[in-house]
């Protein structure tokens, strides 16, 4: 029987930092990705999938990111159809991870502001 699991935003960070064998897949539109995407984060689209699926060993942690985290669950059930054995839906999606970044990126943008008044 083929599945997948859900994370949470927390779930996941956790998993990017500590799986060497892993990645972030955002699966919304390449406009909306263009415009704001974790850095990980590796634009899926129609076009890539039939590669991924064909040169991704199967043992790669997949984490599927779509806007509010129902096209996700979708996409992590096909692959775990195609036998990937670790496969994850980010609950939430993009808007739950932007939320959830916001507060450590806020200081960040203010380390910038002073880097460039330099
Ligand atoms: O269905 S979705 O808005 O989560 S992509």
């Amino acid at each position: 029987m083929s599945d997948f699991t859900h994370l949470s935003v927390e779930q996941a960070e956790d998993l990017l930092n500590r799986q060497d064998n892993v990645m972030l897949l955002d699966i919304r539109a390449a406009r909306d990705y263009s415009q704001g995407h974790d850095p990980r984060a590796i634009h899926l689209s129609d076009l890539t999938l039939g590669t991924l699926l064909k040169h991704t060993p199967k043992q790669t942690h997949l984490i599927v990111c779509c806007y509010q985290g129902k096209a996700s669950q979708d996409m992590a059930r096909l692959f775990s159809d195609f036998g990937f054995s670790h496969s994850y839906s980010l609950d939430g999606g993009y808007e739950a991870w932007r939320q959830a970044h916001h507060q450590y990126r806020a200081p960040q943008r203010q380390a910038e502001r002073r880097q460039a008044a330099l």
